[in-house]
């Protein structure tokens, strides 16, 4: 559905992202893992079109990216960044419809039916009754979970989070990936928490000094020998009930 395909990006001569292709499973939720500084939101703003590869090309259902119009993208495809905006002067309302602006005609108001999708989307988040609040007054939390609801208001095909979980607090983290497993998007979502990837996630993809350096389940991946090399940290690394690596980072 989104791939990239052999991707670099380089800035004053220093490669970002160097060589990468990621093939994120259908309707599966892939962890975009690495240290600080590894790629990881360079790789999701050049998949949503954000910034360009120097080279390589982003896929979308087969199709070079460059050739597919904003608005055929747009309903295609949502981003969430890991710094939402916080200077909007809009209703929490107002910026959720947003979300809706690709699927209907050009300068077409907002419907009925648009309007009762955006409070549902706010009562899924756990925002009931918000939608009045101004954009700017949220708190940290309150406005990622927002943004999170106007990217899954948009009903996109691929789903790109860069650190969605940065604000919020763990019943939240569970709730937000709960809701990721249940929705049919293909998730790709840079995370720094690795017991959540290992949870949630179907692929996990991990990227080291621009590199990809490993792409598989949680448990081909997460191993010690992989986490110390990339992370330099010890982990003990066993496995659940469910299969799923537990990891134990040693203080
Ligand atoms: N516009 C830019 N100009 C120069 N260097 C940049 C630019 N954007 C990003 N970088 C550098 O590219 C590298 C990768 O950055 P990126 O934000 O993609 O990493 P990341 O894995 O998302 O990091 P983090 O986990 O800290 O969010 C970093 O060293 C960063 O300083």
């Amino acid at each position: 559905m989104i791939e990239a395909q052999n991707i670099t990006r380089r800035v004053r001569g220093r490669a970002l992202l160097d060589d990468v292709t990621l093939t994120p499973p259908a309707h599966a939720i892939t962890g975009l893992l690495g240290p600080n500084g590894s790629g990881k939101s360079t790789l999701l703003r050049i998949l949503a079109g954000l910034q360009r590869p120097d080279h390589g090309r982003v896929l979308v259902d087969g199709a070079d990216r460059a050739t597919i119009p904003r608005r055929a993208l747009a309903r295609r495809i949502a981003i969430v960044t890991q710094h939402v905006p916080a200077d909007v002067d809009m209703s929490v309302r107002d910026v959720l419809l947003l979300a809706r602006i690709p699927h209907r005609p050009a300068l077409a108001p907002a419907t009925m039916d648009d309007h009762r999708r955006a409070e549902e989307a706010l009562d899924a988040a756990g925002l009931p009754g918000i939608g009045d609040r101004r954009w700017s007054q949220l708190s940290g939390g309150e406005r990622q979970r927002a943004d999170i609801a106007r990217a899954l208001l948009q009903d996109p095909a691929v789903l790109l989070l860069d650190e969605p979980t940065n604000h919020l607090d763990i019943r939240h983290r569970l709730a937000l990936f709960h809701r990721l497993r249940a929705s049919a998007s293909t998730v790709v979502t840079a995370l720094h928490d690795l017991d959540l990837a290992a949870a949630f996630c179907d692929h996990v993809a991990l990227l080291h000094d621009g590199r990809l350096i490993a792409a598989g389940t949680p448990a081909e991946v997460l191993t010690p020998a992989t986490i110390r090399r990339v992370y330099q940290v010890e982990a003990d690394v066993t496995a659940g009930d469910d299969g799923r690596p537990r990891i134990r980072v040693v203080p």
